[in-house]
């Protein structure tokens, strides 16, 4: 049987947002922690999403790594290949949007992508090739001061520009809202000018049904999860009306938040005063101060009925001070590994419902608890699933992309699990 979508996403929290998304909008989907190493039944499945860590790490390590999982998704004959990145564009002028992108247009041979990580109902639109986040442009919104990607542009065109090597043109509103045939008509007249990439404006989800519609011929399709909405049609897939099922799982709740994202902060700050709270301070993890012992003994004391909360969130000064101490990387490291630990420990310890906040984080996390595969189930906050682990002992898990979210999303999200 033949794959309708195969996505590969550069984060592990951006993944469980596309797959949520296909999911909403009547797909079958599997999503995977990397290439799958052994056999997979796929006999009734939609679309897969191999979930990479791939956004911040060096370009030719992103473009391998995406182009294993492009082989193993071909290998299952998917019929559109989608790359999922950050709905805030998040990179670097290196990359890993563009070069991942140019290697993924070379191998499937397509005249022209759609580059469009507008994603309305969080905020985020395009117009005349700007990036806005909610009122401001991306390069006034609190993206400025990213920990690894700090966007200090927000047009579109110019940023892929920069990480490409083929011409990047733009469809511009007046055009899109004409519909999917003058959205056709645009990018063949930009592929008769040669360029490859089409920065698609999109101001709502009209705008992003009628750019998937348009794209329903193409191989390839990038950007954030909402341009997938309009994808599952194309196939023939309507979207399902079904009460959304939650995580059926005993333990207690924990929190991990490795994100400097305003939301997360405001989230923070918000349940704070409610629930028992750790801050990991990063010098005092260099210097072996806050150890995973620790936290963990600090952890176990408190009341079971209680969600407990572990972060490392700290505002954009706070940061930058750590970063010119310890350097960015090994900053992030060193929370990325401690939360890490944790969460295998915290997991030993029974805390089997656990909220990751955080895209690196995640991807940290998930990966030392050893997670092939998840089952997604239903939504928190727009693009925020409840997921089960399906091996292993038995977990609830949601992975929060840094700026998803209301302010109460902590709270919300165990409420849902009753
Ligand atoms: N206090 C801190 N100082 C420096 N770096 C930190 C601090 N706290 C967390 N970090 C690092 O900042 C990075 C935050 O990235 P992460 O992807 O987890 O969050 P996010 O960017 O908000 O989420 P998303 O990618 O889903 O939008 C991680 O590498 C984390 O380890
Ligand atoms: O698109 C988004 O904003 C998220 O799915 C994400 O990728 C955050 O890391």
């Amino acid at each position: 049987m033949r794959l309708k979508i195969g996505a590969i996403a550069d984060d592990f929290t951006g993944a469980t947002d596309l797959a949520v998304t296909l999911a909403k909008n009547g797909m079958k989907v599997a999503q995977f922690f990397g290439v799958p190493t052994g056999p997979v039944d796929l006999s009734r499945t939609d679309a897969v999403v191999v979930a990479l860590k791939s956004r911040t790490i060096p370009a030719p390590d992103a473009v391998a790594q995406s182009l294993d999982a492009l082989d193993w998704l071909q290998r299952h004959k998917a019929e559109q290949v989608f790359f999922k990145y950050c709905s805030t564009f998040d990179s670097t002028a290196d990359g890993n949007i563009g070069p991942v992108s140019d290697e993924l247009v070379d191998r499937l041979g397509v005249e022209l992508v759609f580059v469009c990580p507008a994603f309305p109902v969080n905020g985020r639109t395009i117009y005349m090739g700007h990036l806005f986040v909610n009122d401001q442009l991306l390069s006034d919104s609190p993206m400025k001061d990213h920990p690894l990607t700090p966007m200090r542009d927000s047009n579109l065109v110019a940023l892929m520009q920069l990480q490409s090597r083929h011409r990047v043109g733009l469809i511009p509103h007046a055009t899109v809202s004409g519909g999917s045939k003058a959205i056709r008509d645009a990018a063949d007249n930009l592929v008769s000018k040669g360029a490859r990439y089409a920065v698609v404006d999109a101001l709502d989800d009209n705008d992003l049904a009628a750019i998937g519609q348009a794209a329903a011929q193409h191989r390839l399709v990038t950007g954030g999860s909402a341009v997938a909405q309009g994808l599952p049609r194309n196939f023939g897939v309507q979207p399902v009306d079904s009460t959304p099922a939650f995580p059926s799982i005993d333990g207690r709740n924990a929190v991990l938040a490795g994100s400097c994202s305003a939301a997360t902060r405001t989230q923070i700050d918000w349940i704070k005063p409610f629930w028992p709270n750790r801050r990991i301070d990063v010098e005092a993890i260099a210097d072996g101060t806050i150890t995973c012992d620790e936290l963990l003994r600090w952890a176990t004391d408190q009341p079971a009925a209680t969600p407990i909360l572990i972060h490392a969130s700290a505002d954009p000064g706070d940061v930058a001070d750590i970063q010119s101490r310890l350097g960015i990387a090994r900053s992030g490291a060193l929370v990325e590994t401690l939360m890490a630990e944790l969460a295998n420990v915290l997991r030993t310890a029974g805390f089997r419902r656990l909220v990751v906040a955080g895209g690196e984080t995640s991807g940290a996390v998930v990966k030392a608890l050893d997670l092939p595969a998840l089952e997604i189930l239903g939504e928190i906050d727009p693009g925020v699933p409840w997921t089960q682990t399906m091996s292993g002992p038995p977990m609830a898990l949601a992975l929060k992309s840094g700026n998803f979210g209301g302010v109460d999303f902590f709270e919300k999200a165990f409420k849902m699990l009753g």
